[in-house]
């Protein structure tokens, strides 16, 4: 007996070493509880199957991360007999069409046992997870591939496990030699038309596909590729499609446990499929995959240990697939207009203006999480009650997932928008991701559709138009003098004039790094024309500068830079040394207190901003 407990702490002071994740110690205590359960018996109507230790117990749960959890025998190799069903159903569906298998294999529960020789009134197999219905998706393999359908089939299960899979030849054999009871099944599906291959040849396939050795742990991660719409977790690999995976895991709900189906979907609630080798596999959708080993089974060939986990863990953390609710409100972390949250441009005054005019013209939805269908659908009432914006922007940064609904419900919100001559801009979403190429797809042919990575160049940009559309007009070729600086509005002529004569001209080309956070502040900077940005060291943009705006002003207070400067495009600049400045300050004491007036003012309206912001982002 080859217990493996999960490892012991080895270096207490290290919490990331030393600490196991509550799934772990859930998974280890479920192994501790049902350790001692004796009941049931080990398979040996193929005789090989009979030589199983029956103390071995090993779990495993992978999740769609791609971590694997593992307990006890979780490495313990044995035959996976009835669970290749579902794996060689969704790859005949893939391979040979839906039609072709669809055609010939029903999708009802049988309410028999797995090796039942029945069919249904078509002659046809009741489902692919009984005897019936697996013999058949072998034989239409073996017809499609002939003497390669088995490696085709083996070769799939590795790609499902992430790893290659032996075949246990002795089980194998010994199933080969005593398998009568699938023999007459196969004889009445060639007899039926529904194999056309001899029997030898076809349950030479099905027989092989059942010695196929795996592990509780090759298992968790096969039904985490389930539950991963037929992605494996930890490979990567798209091993079968989404068409396949949804198609198998409906089976499974209904047959997988074949006479205790109903029950078991009632009871644990999660798609599963049992083995007679001692295998259990329960995939989740969407959440995990699960592996059991331990060969003793109980009267419908159900390991009883594995059962017992697969409750215990649907009941512990309430898992059942049908007892989910979402709320949808959770899905708008922000929403304000552009009067309540402008961009980070400085804006002169006839800007502020036109955008004081026009306070919900521009409304920011900032989305998260999944956009599923209802999640969508709340966005458009959300944006449906208030009064109809000129632009709206849907900022995707934080949404981590879409559901085929919820794209095709956004795509039908963006095209009542266009209907209404509304805006769309698109934020937090790049071009490359395949998100992107979704959204794309099924909003081609609208053109109102505008996308900009960061939110804040979006509203900016939604800023602009607005700008536009009222008649203002943003020149960034123009050039201004420093009578247009705020920081020196209430100086006089001279004392301007005798600045200018102190300052030195500046000229930057595009991407030009003007200043450097944490470099000495010796001067102050007025933006004579183009524009700039402000950043801090981690990229986050704190402004954008048009011509008439000051950078680097905070040098009068701090004698280190604490942003960048880059030039957005060809800009020019007065740079006015700090020390020419103080000189200044000392013969014109009055305009230097006003200077400093005009700077406290300046901060009072960016913390304004900033505490809005906040405001905006802490709201419930
Ligand atoms: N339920 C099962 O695992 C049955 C598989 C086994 N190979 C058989 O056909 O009898």
């Amino acid at each position: 007996m080859t217990t493996r407990h999960p490892r012991p702490i080895q270096n207490p002071q290290n919490w990331a070493s030393a600490a196991m994740p509550p799934l772990q110690r859930f998974l280890s205590g479920c192994h501790a509880d049902f350790w001692s359960d004796h009941d049931g018996a080990v398979a040996n109507y193929i005789p090989e199957l009979g030589k199983a230790d029956p103390a071995h117990f090993g779990i495993s749960l992978a999740t769609l991360d791609g971590h694997v959890y593992e307990v006890g025998d979780s490495r313990v190799p044995f035959t996976i007999q009835s669970m290749s069903k579902p794996f060689v159903f969704a790859l005949a569906l893939d391979i040979l069409g839906s039609d072709a298998v669809e055609r010939v294999i029903g999708v009802e529960p049988s309410g028999d046992p797995f090796n039942s020789i029945r069919l249904n009134a078509d002659n046809h197999p009741f489902n692919a997870m009984v005897n019936a219905g697996a013999i058949t998706c072998s034989g239409l393999l073996r017809q499609a591939r002939q003497a390669d359908a088995f490696d085709t089939i083996r070769d799939a299960l590795g790609r499902f496990a992430g790893r290659k899979l032996d075949v246990d030849d002795a089980v194998f054999a010994s199933e080969s030699t005593t398998g009568d009871r699938n023999r007459a099944i196969a004889y009445l599906l060639r007899t039926s038309d529904v194999i056309k291959d001899s029997v030898d040849d076809v349950l030479a396939v099905y027989f092989r596909q059942c010695a196929v050795l795996i592990t509780a742990r090759d298992c968790a991660i096969m039904a985490a590729t389930l539950a991963n719409r037929g992605v494996n977790p930890v490979t990567g690999e798209q091993v079968v499609t989404p068409y396949a995976v949804s198609r198998t895991l409906s089976v499974m709900t209904s047959s997988g446990m074949y006479d205790f189906a109903g029950e078991w979907i009632y009871r644990v609630g999660i798609p599963a499929k049992s083995g007679v080798g001692g295998g259990i596999l329960a995939s989740l959708p969407a959440r995990l995959g699960l592996g059991s080993y331990s060969p003793r089974l109980d009267g419908h060939g159900n390991s009883v240990r594995g059962i017992k986990v697969c409750e215990a863990l649907s009941a512990h953390y309430g898992l059942h697939m049908l007892n989910r609710s979402d709320d949808a409100r959770t899905t708008i972390i922000a929403d304000y207009d552009i009067g309540a949250n402008p961009s980070r441009r400085s804006r002169r005054a006839q800007e502020r203006d036109i955008l004081a005019a026009y306070p919900d013209a521009v409304r920011v939805l900032e989305l998260v999480g999944t956009l599923s269908l209802s999640n969508v659908d709340y966005v458009s009432r959300q944006l449906a009650a208030s009064a109809r914006p000129q632009f709206v922007i849907f900022d995707l940064h934080r949404v981590t997932a879409m559901t085929q609904a919820g794209l095709r419900l956004l795509a039908e919100l963006f095209h009542e928008l266009a209907d209404f001559h509304v805006t769309v801009v698109l934020s937090g979403i790049r071009r490359t991701s395949p998100e992107w190429q979704e959204i794309t797809a099924r909003t081609g042919d609208i053109r109102n559709v505008r996308d900009f990575y960061l939110l804040d160049t979006a509203i900016e940009w939604a800023e602009d138009q607005i700008v536009y559309r009222y008649g203002g007009a943003i020149d960034f070729l123009e050039t201004t003098e420093l009578a247009e600086q705020p920081l020196l509005a209430g100086i006089s002529e001279e004392e301007r004039h005798e600045l200018a004569a102190l300052a030195i001209i500046r000229h930057y080309q595009q991407s030009d790094r003007i200043l450097s956070s944490g470099e000495p502040a010796h001067s102050l900077f007025f933006l004579r024309s183009g524009v700039v940005h402000v950043t801090l060291p981690d990229g986050i943009r704190l402004a954008t500068l048009t011509a008439g705006q000051c950078f680097g002003e905070m040098a009068l207070l701090d004698p280190v830079r604490s942003a960048d400067v880059t030039a957005d495009f060809s800009a020019t600049a007065f740079e006015i040394t700090l020390s020419d400045f103080e000189r200044f300050r000392a013969r014109h004491p009055k305009a230097g207190e006003r200077v400093m007036r005009n700077l406290a003012q300046l901060l009072a309206e960016r913390l304004t901003i900033a505490n809005a912001r906040l405001n905006l982002l802490a709201a419930d």
